[in-house]
């Protein structure tokens, strides 16, 4: 049974601004997809990380290759994209950005491209059927393959900026943070962020990338996804800190997948505290709600129990997150009017 703390955390309207699409999938629909692929012998327990369990970070990307068995084919991903967005819709999400790394699967036929038009496709037909929220996708680059699909990953963004009626909006860079060097995908986030395409760059979400983080941050980009390391307390440095201060750039936040993911200690150690008490712009995110099983409700709880947020405040957090939306102002004129239609007099 639900607790009345629970319904408002759900109840909330809520942003959620950093979601893997493939990381993102549920318990049901990954089942769904054993049952279509029973020949690869896939259990569940292979697809997410439970609750108290912990896996180092190797053995978390070990799971996202597990899942890009289960999702292969453009009916895999319409269902998969169909059913994530379902989901957030369901927890009170009223905007969300997912972000997928095209893929090519040739025994499928599946090409990068009709990957991003089959996610498209997707959000228009959540739209159609009237799930009350608002979807926009970017685009990954996934480090590990190197500043040439980097590049051609740009090109493709490029063109459903123009094409894709405001729905792709920018780019996201992640990947296995241990593998690869920003220095090599510059030039293509560059180039990106010249065509009017915005960033969304994992940055400092391990330690031992400073000096990544310091290069990349001269872009810069429109938000950080985790910057765990950044601040000097954990091994970045006080300019490091400078620049994102200054150039007010919003950071995704998601605490459940650093603890599980074993880069922050515990709830209570996570940099969220850092940031929040700063003041600087910070925004709660899932990351991966399937590989991690969450949803963006518990994650609001779990920071505001941890970090003793009153619920004014909570509501606080989810309507500032609107700001650091990629898409356009008139949407966040739209989104601020929902929040404002849906507060509680209390807080008003
Ligand atoms: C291992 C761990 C703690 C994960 C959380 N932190 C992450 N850091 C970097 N890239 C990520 C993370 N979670 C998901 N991704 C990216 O998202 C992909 C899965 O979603 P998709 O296929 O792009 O739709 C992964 O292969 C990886 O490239
Ligand atoms: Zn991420």
């Amino acid at each position: 049974m639900d607790n009345e703390a629970d319904v408002f955390y759900r109840e909330l309207p809520k942003v959620e601004l950093h979601a893997h699409l493939n990381g993102s999938v549920s318990f049901q629909t990954i089942e769904k997809l054993i049952r279509r692929k029973p020949q690869l012998n896939i259990e569940h327990s292979m697809t997410a990380i439970g609750k108290g369990q912990r896996r180092t970070l190797d053995e978390c990307f070990q799971v996202f290759k597990v899942i890009h068995q289960l999702v292969d084919s453009e009916e895999d991903i319409l269902m998969v994209a169909k059913d994530v967005i379902k989901e957030f819709a369901a927890d009170g999400v009223k905007y969300l950005e997912l972000r997928s790394t095209p893929r090519e699967e040739i025994p499928t036929g599946l090409t990068k491209r009709r990957y991003i038009e089959t996610v498209i496709q997707a959000i228009q037909q959540c739209k159609e059927e009237g799930v009350d929220i608002d979807v926009r996708f970017l685009v990954a680059i996934d480090r590990r393959n190197g500043s040439q699909v980097a590049m051609e990953t740009v090109q493709l963004a490029e063109e459903f900026l123009l094409s894709s009626d405001g729905l792709v909006t920018g780019i996201d860079l992640s990947g296995d943070p241990t593998v690869g060097h920003g220095r090599d995908l510059l030039s293509a986030l560059q180039r990106a962020k010249n065509s009017g395409l915005k960033l969304s760059l994992h940055l400092s979400e391990v330690p031992s990338q400073h000096d990544e983080t310091d290069l990349l941050l001269n872009i810069p980009p429109d938000r950080i996804g985790h910057g765990t390391f950044l601040h000097p307390e954990m091994g970045g440095s006080q300019g490091l800190v400078d620049k994102v201060v200054q150039k007010r750039i919003p950071l995704e936040l998601c605490l459940t997948s650093n603890v599980k993911g074993q880069t922050v200690q515990c709830y209570s150690e996570h940099h969220f505290k850092y940031w929040y008490q700063m003041g600087h712009p910070v925004v709660i995110c899932t990351d991966d709600k399937g590989v991690f099983a969450t949803d963006l409700s518990q994650e609001y709880k779990m920071a505001a129990t941890t970090f003793g947020l009153g619920r004014e405040a909570v509501w606080k957090l989810s309507q500032q997150a609107i700001d650091y939306i990629f898409a356009p102002d008139s949407v966040k004129e739209q989104l601020k009017q929902k929040w404002s239609d849906l507060q509680p007099q209390e807080f008003k």
